[in-house]
């Protein structure tokens, strides 16, 4: 492919992600894959380049712009060498126009940025982000990792983890394949951390996914006691049983709950747990530097439904736990509507209920819990706070 080839695929592309982030369609990185396979000429190189430019015209448009053609002339008042590659040619974008819109430079959408918690540096939240390792306590020592990963640092404050460069190919190593370690960001880890999980206690997982912090929580737990990982959506616990299996975490149970309904299937573990991780479905903040095209798909409508589930999940979750349990709230988002004041409306929906402050070596304590942040902590963002009831 030409330069200017190159740059006009990543329009289309642009296209394709704008089109997919207003209509819930699929996440850019699923587009930019389906686009090469229908497209076998493109080398290396090319995949690449476009992929380069369309990210790079992603994180600079922190509403969706209106076409990728205005994204990417918006990126060009900051790379004016692209300019050139607007040249008419048989399959390069048409030349300039003097009037050509361009979408404005922004790190997050416009409407979102009040509704921040104070102290969140909001260009930090579209920063690079690095490779974190969690080494599998129930299958290897850290001291037995770190000379499989020549290039890897410590993580202060955990004791599990490494940190890699932006882009380690971990899941083509022979640790990552043997369940030895697993990608997982330092703020993660912090949060399982803070739960105190410990071999021998009843723990669920209530928002628990695809179970990245479900295996993290039965690493602490050294393999025994009970450990259920819940959720709605049959598909990601379906991709938790594989991860366990690697990861020798054979004792977790999975609970596939009914979405309204969540209680009638949790019934039988009223008054059971030690505790209770709500991981909450969220408006994804705090992980925009992974996955910045996220920030387009969401609206004052989302974030709002999303808040209502928040507040309902933690209502069903509370009466899990046995006396003198611990229910820790955590979401990747950094808008006070989901943290601080989740943890404000909890307390006064629920008598004899308050907030414990959490251990953890980082981040700064805010509105009843913690916040984590990229400028700050080195992490993705996350606020999450201890909550325990009489
Ligand atoms: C932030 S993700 C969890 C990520 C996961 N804990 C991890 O560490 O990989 C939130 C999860 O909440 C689940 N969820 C949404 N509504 C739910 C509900 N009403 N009850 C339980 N889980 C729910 C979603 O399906 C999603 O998997």
């Amino acid at each position: 492919m030409t330069p200017a080839a190159r740059m006009q695929a990543a329009i289309d592309l642009l296209d394709a992600i704008i089109a997919a982030a207003r209509d819930g369609g699929p996440a850019a990185d699923t587009l930019i894959a389906r686009y090469f396979k229908e497209r076998r000429y493109a080398g290396a190189k090319d995949r690449r380049a476009v992929r380069d430019h369309v990210y790079a015209a992603i994180r600079r448009s922190g509403d969706r712009p209106d076409t990728g053609r205005a994204a990417m002339v918006g990126l060009m008042q900051a790379r004016p060498e692209l300019a050139a590659l607007f040249d008419g040619s048989t399959h390069g974008p048409a030349p300039l126009a003097a009037d050509e819109p361009a979408s404005p430079a922004a790190a997050i959408p416009g409407w979102i940025a009040p509704l921040l918690a104070d102290p969140v540096e909001v260009d930090a939240l579209l920063g690079r982000a690095p490779v974190d390792l969690r080494v599998n306590r129930l299958k290897a020592a850290p001291e037995e990792i770190a000379p499989c990963f020549p290039e890897a640092c410590p993580i202060a404050g955990l004791t599990d983890a490494l940190r890699l460069p932006e882009g380690a190919p971990v899941e083509q190593s022979d640790a990552w394949a043997n369940g030895l370690v697993e990608v997982q960001d330092a703020g993660s880890q912090h949060i399982v951390a803070a739960c105190g999980a410990r071999p021998g206690m009843t723990v669920v997982d209530l928002c628990a996914g695809a179970g990245g912090k479900t295996l993290a929580l039965a690493a602490a737990m050294r393999g025994q006691g009970r450990l259920i990982a819940a959720d709605t959506i049959r598909s990601r616990l379906q991709r938790l049983t594989p991860r366990a299996e690697r990861a020798g975490a054979h004792f977790i149970e999975t609970l596939l709950l009914d979405e309204g309904r969540e209680a009638d299937r949790l019934a039988p573990l009223a008054g059971q747990a030690d505790i209770v991780l709500v991981d909450a479905p969220c408006s994804g903040t705090g992980t925009w530097r992974r996955n910045p095209e996220a920030r387009w798909r969401l609206t004052p409508q989302r974030l709002e439904r999303l808040a209502t589930t928040q507040a309902r999940i933690l209502d069903f979750a509370a009466p899990l736990l046995a006396p003198g349990g611990l229910l820790v709230y955590a979401t990747c988002a950094l808008t006070d509507r989901e943290g601080r004041d989740q943890v404000t409306a909890f307390l006064a929906r629920h008598d004899g209920w308050r907030d414990v402050e959490l251990p953890c070596a980082v981040g700064r304590a805010h509105g009843g819990g913690r916040l984590l942040t990229p400028a700050h902590d080195a992490t993705d963002g996350f606020f999450f706070a201890g909550l325990t009831g009489d």
